[in-house]
């Protein structure tokens, strides 16, 4: 008897299905016209506020049983769709960043240095400027590990306002003194859109910092400079928001940008972030722009970054990047993850001997290998 009235019940739904299909399509058919008179009236053909009414309407005579949320997104998810049929084109425009819209490899030249090309890259430094010695020391380092690319802090996004904050332009000086004393390029990272042009006097890249990753105004204001820029995946950041972040930039003139995997935030409490390794492969099938790895602050671990940075070159990184401190226990910031000097030139040894590291012709390293 049961089953009787199932299959009934269920037949009686297969008709309404048959109905909403054919309103659902009769609608679709109206909206299309509707699209064409607003194009050929040369209005935008989303409508924010007539979609609004129309919420508000069905939801003031909506009886349910479905609530007015549930309501409300059911339509919201058709005016999605009419929208899509109203506008193919605008679907089907791949975003600058992609592969689909240039094929060929985006490669950032910098002073004799190629990023993005055929060989690897290494860029590192101290998490934070902190003193001129600092900064001298740890540029002395990387010109000896043959790793043409000093990061360092001057302005620094903590959690919280008491931590050390940076010592602003007077870190970008300092940064900059010591990269010039050993002929290296500097990067660091800009949190503030009226900071940009100051700072582009001091460094080569801009980077954009993970927490900064989803501010359009500073998106769109590095966009508006003619100097590469470092981006930096945020911290909860999917990878097609992290290629639209990049596309702030790039669709305002500025083609130099670079993407830096530096792991997302999970459940995991045993690596300061989880290093998605499959980031890698995707942004480089996705996008043309260069793809580097942090293997600071995905792992915020010491005794795993050699692997980690055998792991993303063999993803198909362009790049590594790497913190290092004279004295890591008496840093600023980042006390755990900074590899000492020792511990660098080893990682770096170990990083290039790998077979890995895509060496540049002539860039040799001179730690001994
Ligand atoms: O009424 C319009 O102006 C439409 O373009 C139709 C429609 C809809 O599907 O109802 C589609 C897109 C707009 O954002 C608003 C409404």
């Amino acid at each position: 008897m049961k089953t009787t009235e199932l299959h009934e019940l269920r037949g009686r739904l297969d008709g309404i299905n048959e109905q909403l299909l054919e309103l659902l399509n009769e609608r679709a058919r109206i909206g299309v016209l509707i699209g064409e008179i607003k194009q050929s009236l040369d209005v935008p053909v989303h409508d924010a506020q007539r979609e609004k009414q129309m919420l508000d309407r069905l939801a003031a005579s909506n009886e349910g049983p479905f609530d007015d949320q549930t309501i409300r997104h059911l339509f919201k998810e058709i005016f999605k769709a009419t929208l899509q049929l109203q506008q193919p084109e605008r679907k089907k425009q791949p975003l600058l960043v992609s592969r689909r819209k240039e094929q060929a490899d985006t490669v950032i030249r910098l002073r004799g240095t190629a990023i993005g090309g055929a060989d690897s890259v290494l860029v590192a430094g101290p998490c934070s400027v902190e003193s001129r010695e600092q900064v001298m020391e740890v540029a002395a380092s990387l010109k000896r590990a043959g790793v043409p690319v000093m990061r360092g802090g001057a302005f620094k996004p903590r959690t919280s306002p008491y931590d050390f904050q940076g010592l602003g332009f007077e870190g970008l000086r300092l940064l900059k003194e010591a990269a010039d004393e050993y002929g290296l390029l500097t990067i660091s990272e800009i949190v503030d859109p009226r900071h940009l042009e100051e700072a582009a006097a001091y460094i080569d890249i801009v980077q954009i910092g993970a927490r900064n990753m989803h501010n359009f105004e500073l998106l769109k204001a590095a966009g508006e400079l003619r100097k590469p820029v470092l981006l930096k995946r945020g911290l909860a950041a999917t990878l097609d928001e992290f290629l639209h972040a990049a596309e702030y930039i790039v669709s305002r003139g500025n083609t130099q940008v670079m993407l830096i995997e530096r792991g997302i935030r999970t459940y995991e409490k045993w690596t300061r972030n989880t290093l998605d390794i499959s980031a890698v492969p995707i942004l480089k099938k996705e996008s043309h722009l260069p793809v580097l790895v942090d293997v600071s602050h995905s792992t915020g671990r010491k005794d795993i970054m050699i692997p980690c940075a055998k792991a993303a070159l063999a993803a198909g990184a362009d790049g590594i990047m790497a913190e290092v401190h004279p004295n890591p226990p008496a840093a600023l910031s980042d006390a755990d993850q900074q590899l000492d000097i020792e511990e660098f030139e080893e990682f770096v040894r170990e990083v290039k001997a790998s077979g890995l590291y895509r060496e540049a012709a002539g860039a040799g390293l001179k730690l001994g290998l």
